[in-house]
């Protein structure tokens, strides 16, 4: 008091200078014409109360929060009476209290300015942070319905979480107020200033980081008294000191008080707590748009109408908000292919569905064609597949792999380059150079999407396969762009992609969109580590391959938790199908295969010049029938080889389909089922052979002995062909191994048998359960012509790699699948082998 009298000459005079400058603040912040210069000093605070109330009336407009508004935070206090105090906040302007909010009346003015610019600010736009190390967040406990509400997050009190808290306005402040920070403003609160030089530094920055930052701060406690250090200076910031009952408020930036620094020149009350009532009343209005903000619904990805969007530039669609805008996603010149990564349990199969939904209710199949490949165990695309309970589909789709063997993304991969190759004919016969250039007057060419989700597992194995997949890839990723083929590449990790053969760059370069869900650095810059703290559902967005200033933050919704609204789309789009459109080649890694299933085996009939032995189905897009033609070339007969008495049901499938192609009469089946474990099949495969008409001779070693004898001396014209069917084979190896008196084994037979019987109808089909046993039989692995048609299955890869002369042969022997290898047209594939219904589990390999 005793100052206030002291300095109450020189306020009057002050006063005038200080409505002059109130005056120009006005102006710049309400618009408002400047008031007449009053005569009397009664007057003058009188028109400065005016201009006072003026300005804590105003609310912020569309520009808030890049530039200032004015906030009151005291009453000052003249002779003639008191005027309202306001400065500005937001805009890159902020404010310091010299004590911190252990002193009651500081912390009542931050509660106090916290609601004030609440009050201002639009519903929604504030987001609020405090630390509070001093009081363990006792300050902002009468603002506890601005917890609730989601506006205030709970105070940071120790040092990890004021580290966190910083961290996260440093990102904000890099953001801006753009559309990843939702054009929100984050006000930091510090009820005292951090303990750490460190972080007092780091706060001291946010004050720095100018009007598009979109941070204000509101201190306390500074500078600090007690470090002795020369506190890090803040900018543009009002200081206010206080002083007793009352403070002093120092100049605001831009629009200051005096000329010389002094600030306004008259004592003020500081505005203390705000009433209960209006703490609820904002907390209230900010909550329900915060609520309506983070409400985000799988229907709002979805378009008004469906497949009513043209793909002729590129294909859009809505993958959730940035901040409370939609966010929009593209696949277009600029951003052809994206790379997706995050952790497991990250969110990124549904945000690849909520794209997929999206894409799907845009653009109609003539438009968009989908290629679907997951490589883990899950469940990810299953719903765009007919299933047993519900026999629709997602029209659009071409190709599903599910749990899918590296093999099978091969396959599709190359299905892709063909299209690609079609493409590019096609432009060159129009004289165009990109997919958007074509007539679109016919039909148009339908924009591909292939998905890859895990596509790491394409690469793991550093083999022939991983070199083809990585080189496939690079031409699709390079030429993609201006064929209309897109890739989605998403992995839960990107190490051991490093591996890509020195191909990184030249594939990754081609990805421009990055999207980074949590634990999905790897797709960004090494320096860009938002990812880290991202919560579920949310994720980054960057179009510029990962730099860190091109980030947005993105939520998503889950389209798990509208199951309804899932199946009502895909029953809609399942029924806008085209006429005759079929379902998508489905390839699910843990079905097995039964022949009987097999369109080819069905379609078999009596009459065929060249009997097709069906052994299994191909992995590839089709899932095409695996099979061998037994014409007369010599060494045409089948050996299955492995331990598994998979190896039987082979070795029926394959008897059974050459029977189908025969007329009862022209074939003869020997059936020698030598092993107990075929005992079962062997009988099974007699009765329906029988049940079809043909005649069949069981034989036991002995006799097969004397059979191959007598097939070892050919009859001049056969009228029928004869099958020698052997179920474990090797277990004649004894009988056949012996010579009679002439020095002949049963082998020379045999080997005799293997090289002309072709030419006269007849054909070895024989399972071994050893290759060694296999390559003593034949007179050695050089003679491995003479049985030209293998099914490898549980047998070791480096073994039938040796075997075959093959020392680059990528086969990894697991249940449910083997390979086959043709010697005469040097295929070998990777198969699904036909098992009986009811026998697929084989678990044991
Ligand atoms: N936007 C979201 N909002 C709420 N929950 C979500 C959201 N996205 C995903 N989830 C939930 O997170 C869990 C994991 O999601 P998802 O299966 O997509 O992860 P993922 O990254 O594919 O995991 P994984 O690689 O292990 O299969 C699911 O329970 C899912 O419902």
């Amino acid at each position: 008091m005793g100052r206030l009298a002291a300095t109450y000459g020189r306020a009057v005079a002050a006063h005038r200078q200080a409505r002059a400058h109130l005056d120009a603040a006005r102006q710049a912040l309400a618009g408002a014409t400047a008031p007449a210069p009053p005569a009397e000093t009664a007057d003058m605070v009188a028109r400065l109360r005016r201009v006072g109330e003026a300005l804590s009336a105003v609310s912020a407009g569309p520009e808030f929060p890049g530039r200032p508004i004015p906030v009151r935070l005291a009453e000052a206090a003249t002779s003639d009476g008191g005027f309202p105090v306001v400065v500005p906040l937001a805009g890159g302007a902020h404010l310091a209290v010299d004590t911190d909010a252990r002193d009651p009346r500081t912390a009542a003015l931050l509660r106090s300015l916290v609601i004030r610019l609440l009050m201002i600010a639009p519903a929604g736009t504030v987001r609020v942070v405090a630390i509070d190390n001093a009081a363990l967040g006792a300050t902002f406990l009468p603002l506890r319905p601005l917890v609730d509400a989601g506006v205030l997050a709970p105070p940071a009190t120790t040092d990890e979480e004021i580290g966190a808290l910083l961290a996260d306005a440093e990102r904000h402040a890099r953001a801006g107020h753009s559309a990843e920070n939702g054009g929100q403003l984050l006000l930091v609160v510090a009820a005292s200033m951090p303990d750490g030089r460190a972080e007092a530094t780091r706060l001291a920055a946010l004050t720095h980081a100018g009007p598009t930052a979109g941070v204000c701060v509101l201190a306390a406690g500074y500078p600090p008294r007690s470090t002795g250090l020369e506190p890090p200076p803040f900018g543009n910031t009002t200081r206010v000191t206080r002083d007793g009952d009352y403070a002093w408020v120092g100049d605001p930036p831009w629009w200051p008080y005096s000329t010389d620094g002094t600030g306004l020149v008259v004592p003020v009350l500081l505005d203390g707590d705000p009433p209960t009532g209006t703490v609820d009343a904002v907390a209230g209005r900010h909550g329900d748009a915060t609520r309506r903000d983070a409400s985000l619904d799988f229907t709002d990805l979805l378009p008004a109408r469906n497949w009513a969007e043209s793909a002729a530039t590129g294909l859009r669609t809505v993958i959730g908000r940035a901040g409370r805008e939609p966010a929009t996603l593209a696949f277009d010149d600029a951003t052809p292919h994206w790379l997706v990564g995050g952790r497991t349990g990250s969110g990124k199969t549904v945000f690849l569905l909520d794209v997929l939904y999206g894409l799907a209710a845009r653009y109609s199949p003539d438009e968009l064609a989908l290629y679907l490949l997951d490589f883990k165990e899950g469940v990810s695309f299953t719903e765009f597949v007919p299933t047993g309970h519900d026999g629709s589909w997602i029209p659009h789709a071409r190709a599903v792999g599910i749990e899918s063997d590296r093999e099978y993304g091969v396959a599709v991969l190359r299905e892709l380059r063909r299209e690609l190759n079609r493409r590019a004919n096609a432009l060159k016969r129009h004289g165009v150079t990109k997919l958007a250039d074509l007539p679109r007057d016919g039909k148009p060419v339908p924009r591909v999407v292939a998905v890859i989700d895990e596509f790491h597992v394409l690469f793991a194995g550093n083999d022939a396969l991983a070199r083809e997949a990585v080189a496939l890839l690079e031409e699709l990723a390079r030429k993609g762009r201006s064929y209309g083929i897109h890739l989605v590449l998403a992995s839960q990790s990107m190490s051991g992609i490093e591996a890509l053969y020195g191909k990184v760059d030249s594939i990754f370069g081609q990805f421009p969109l990055r999207v980074a869900l949590p634990g999905g650095s790897g797709v960004l810059d090494a320096l860009n580590d938002a990812a880290g703290a991202l919560p579920l559902g949310s994720a980054i967005i960057n179009p510029a391959a990962g730099l860190a200033s091109a980030n947005t933050v993105v939520r998503f919704p889950d389209a798990h938790g509208s199951a309804a609204r899932v199946a009502a789309l895909r029953h809609e789009l399942w029924q806008a199908r085209a006429q005759g459109s079929f379902p998508p080649a489905v390839f699910k890694g843990y079905d097995s295969a039964h022949v009987e299933d097999d369109p080819t085996f069905r379609g078999l009939t009596p009459g065929g010049r060249r009997p097709l032995a069906l052994v299994g189905r191909v992995v590839d897009v089709n899932l095409t029938s695996a099979m061998f033609m037994l014409d007369a070339t010599p060494g045409r007969h089948l050996a299955i080889v492995g331990t598994t008495p998979v190896g039987a049901d082979v070795l029926q499938a394959a008897t059974l389909s050459l029977a189908r192609q025969a007329q009862p009469g022209t074939a003869r089946f020997l059936l020698a089922p030598l092993v107990a474990a075929a005992d079962e099949v062997g009988d099974a495969t007699e009765q329906t052979l029988l049940a079809a008409g043909h005649p069949v001779t069981r034989l036991d070693p002995m006799a097969l002995r004397e059979e191959i004898r007598k097939l070892a001396e050919p009859v001049a014209q056969p009228t029928e062909r004869t099958y020698l069917v052997v179920f474990g084979m090797d277990a004649a190896s004894g009988v056949l191994a012996a010579k009679d008196q002439n020095y002949r084994s049963g082998l020379d037979d045999l080997q005799q048998v293997l090289r002309q019987g072709p030419a006269y109808g007849v054909h070895l089909l024989g399972w071994w359960r050893g290759l060694r046993r296999l390559a003593d039989d034949i007179g050695g692995a050089h003679n491995k012509d003479d049985i030209a048609c293998l099914v490898a299955l549980n047998v070791p890869g480096p073994e039938l790699g040796m075997y075959l002369g093959m020392h680059d042969l990528a086969y990894t022997p697991r249940a449910n699948r083997a390979l086959l290898v043709d010697r005469h047209d040097q295929r070998s594939k990777l198969i699904v082998p036909y098992v009986r219904p009811g026998y697929e589990l084989d678990e044991g390999l």
